[in-house]
């Protein structure tokens, strides 16, 4: 028995950091995905094309990361012995006492210091997977289009994926495993998958405010605030350069200091947030006003470029952009183009709108200055939709 499951990475246009302290924000999917292949062993033992299997072993492989772990079912047991005793139509959250059992699991693995970054990706595997499966021995295989830990929403993409996979077989979620091709998840199921998604997020940001796990599951392009969502309907054929700074950070170090300096600053920062909020609920009403053949394009590009250097402004105050960013920044400049950092910021990915009427010659010059200063760009797809599966038939 196989499946795979895909969920999109995001783009933030407005809003990253403050709608963790209850400001609107609006996000986008992109075409970029992460996989998530759950494989539980056959009883005739014929063996996959991707993995050998192990009987009484829960395996999980990050394609990404060259690394491999894997877990005797039995230890599991004696680490966690509640697993899987709640049903998976309830998510729940990782309690002190079960985030004890599963580092000591995690620690167990030896993650060479360089990688260390993913033990709380392989924390939320365990979390999600024994809450869904219980002690069922299995193989998970991860593999990402996302460049990871660089403001795509990377670990919302892992954990949506890992979610959609392992709700997939449960009867929580009903679907015909006889369909052919990427399936798409009724309202109730796609709920499901993103508050499971959620709790992972939870273990790998600290205090996630929920906008890219619930982009990364439901797609397209939604306006988020305090927890709910609204999905924009748009006819704005937005175009964005996203350029990869390539400077690591961690998002849940960048949340905390946002959270830190807020504690410092509290009125400071509730008008920081509050112009957030303001700038926010702007564009969305731009991006919504939009209809089709639109002859004011070029005035609303106007607006979302000047709502975009705003937000970058606030950004900066919040204390997450970074000397990389602002290289990106004077570049696009100079071309006359906005750009904002997207996510947590503190190097990772930086957006620039590219407005419709530009020449590809003005693009290709940009593209040329911040690739000569070892940036990586690429035009993403926005608006996909969001998590799906597919059933693999075992020939
Ligand atoms: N494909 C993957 N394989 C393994 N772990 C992953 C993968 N994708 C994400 N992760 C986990 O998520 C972490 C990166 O998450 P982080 O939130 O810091 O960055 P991001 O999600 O890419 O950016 P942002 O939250 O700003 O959108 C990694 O260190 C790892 O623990
Ligand atoms: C920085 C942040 O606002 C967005 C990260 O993509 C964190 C969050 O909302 O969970
Ligand atoms: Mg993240």
């Amino acid at each position: 028995m196989e499946v795979k499951a895909r969920a999109p990475g995001k783009i933030i246009l407005s809003g990253e950091h403050a709608v963790v302290h209850g400001s609107t924000a609006v996000a986008a999917s992109i075409d970029k995905y992460t996989y998530a292949y759950l494989r539980f062993p056959t009883p005739s033992g014929i063996l996959s094309s991707f993995i050998v299997d192990n009987d009484d072993a829960l395996k999980l492989q990050l394609k990404d990361l060259s690394l491999e772990f894997s877990w005797s079912i039995s230890r599991i047991k004696g680490a966690l012995p509640e697993s899987g005793s709640l049903p998976s139509s309830t998510p729940a959250s990782c309690s002190v006492e079960s985030a004890k059992s599963i580092a000591a699991l995690v620690d167990e693995q030896n993650i060479p210091e360089a990688k260390i970054g993913v033990a709380s990706g392989v924390s939320a595997f365990l979390w999600l997977y024994l809450s869904i499966q219980g002690f069922k021995p299995a193989t998970v295989v991860i593999t990402s289009e996302l460049p990871l830990g660089s403001g795509l929403g990377s670990s919302a993409a892992f954990c949506v994926a890992l979610a959609a996979a392992l709700l997939a077989f449960t009867d929580s979620v009903g679907l015909d495993m006889n369909q052919q091709g990427w399936l798409l998840f009724g309202e109730k199921e796609l709920e499901l998958v993103n508050k499971w998604a959620f709790e992972g997020e939870k273990i790998i940001h600290g205090k996630p405010s929920g906008i890219d796990n619930t982009v990364s599951t439901y797609g397209n392009m939604i306006s988020f605030k305090s927890g709910n969502l609204t999905r924009l309907e748009s006819n704005l054929p937005l175009k964005m350069l996203i350029t990869n700074t390539r400077v690591g950070r961690n998002t849940k170090a960048l949340v905390a200091g946002v959270s830190e300096r807020t504690l410092r600053h509290p009125d400071a920062m509730a008008f920081v947030f509050s112009a957030v909020d303001s700038i926010s609920k702007e564009l969305t009403t731009i991006i919504q006003s939009c209809a089709p053949d639109d002859l004011s394009v070029t005035e609303k590009e106007e607006k979302i470029a000047e709502l975009m250097e705003m937000n970058q402004g606030l950004l900066q105050s919040l204390g997450v952009s970074h000397a990389a960013i602002e290289t990106v920044l004077r570049t696009t400049l100079k071309y006359r183009l906005a750009s904002k950092l997207t996510g947590a910021g503190g190097g990772g990915c930086v957006l620039t709108l590219l407005p419709t009427f530009l020449s590809g010659t003005v693009v290709d010059k940009v593209i040329n200055e911040l690739e000569s200063n070892g940036f990586q760009c690429f035009i993403a797809g926005i608006g996909v939709k969001g998590a799906e599966i597919s059933f693999v038939v075992s020939s």
